[in-house]
């Protein structure tokens, strides 16, 4: 994805967001993620660093963030606004227990990506397209071992959404290969995934790659 926003005026129908796994060490990653961007097509990746210092989080996006934008992919950080703005990123995830959208857009201007974690709820999902929010995200619509899901989405909601808003919508949590075809055909603009491509045997690269012939597959029914 160019440095804009996630739009459905992309090539494709569907789009990958890669999300970084809890803890990692930035110069160890750096080529995880090279081979990862080189796979296939991805539209953004979120650095996604828990139980880390602030400089620990602006010292990885010293290192990823290149990375990722000299491929034209949006590099999007979680949960720390003012630290995206600081360390260059293109945008911030929040969830509905970090800084409201609205604190998030002041920080960041208009030009940034703020997307917003919905879980599976149409009403956060309606309020957050309302104010403005690039993308919507909901989850989790597997299990997961990534994180500790405390809702569970339907693809359902992913079609009710799509019909009816033009705000994009990421399907997050549990995501591979294997399963990801439903979600594709209900209108998932992106599938946000972790494991399925740095859990993945032959590597992310490989990881990158199944997960986009699945979206072709799934598009061309
Ligand atoms: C694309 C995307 N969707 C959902 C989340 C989860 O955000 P949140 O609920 O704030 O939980 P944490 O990720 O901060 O643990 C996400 N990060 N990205
Ligand atoms: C951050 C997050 N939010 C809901 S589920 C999840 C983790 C997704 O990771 P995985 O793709 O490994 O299930
Ligand atoms: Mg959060």
């Amino acid at each position: 994805m160019a440095k804009g926003k996630p739009t459905q005026a992309e090539p494709a129908a569907c789009r990958l967001y890669l999300v970084t796994p809890p803890a990692l060490e930035p110069a160890a990653f750096a080529p995880l993620l090279e081979e990862a961007l080189d796979a296939g097509d991805v539209a953004c990746v979120q650095l996604r660093l828990k139980d880390c210092s602030e400089d620990d989080i602006r010292r990885a996006c010293d290192v990823l963030r290149p990375i990722a934008q000299e491929r034209e992919v949006a590099f999007i950080l979680n949960d720390h606004p003012r630290l995206a703005r600081e360390a260059g990123c293109d945008g911030v995830h929040v969830g509905q227990s970090d800084t409201p959208y609205r604190d998030a857009r002041k920080i960041l201007g208009n030009d940034a990506i703020v997307g917003v974690t919905c879980h599976d709820s149409r009403h956060l999902a309606m309020i957050a397209g309302e104010e403005g929010a690039d993308y919507v995200a909901f989850g989790a619509f597997f299990p997961t071992s990534t994180k500790t899901a405390e809702y569970k989405a339907e693809p359902e909601l992913l079609s009710w959404w799509s019909e009816l808003m033009e705000v994009p919508c990421v399907a997050i949590g549990g995501i591979t290969a294997e399963n990801c075809a439903p979600l594709v055909t209900a209108g998932a603009d992106f599938l946000a995934v972790v494991n399925a491509v740095w859990g993945h045997p032959q590597g992310p690269g490989a990881g990158v790659r199944a997960l986009n012939a699945a979206i072709e597959a799934a598009l061309a029914g």
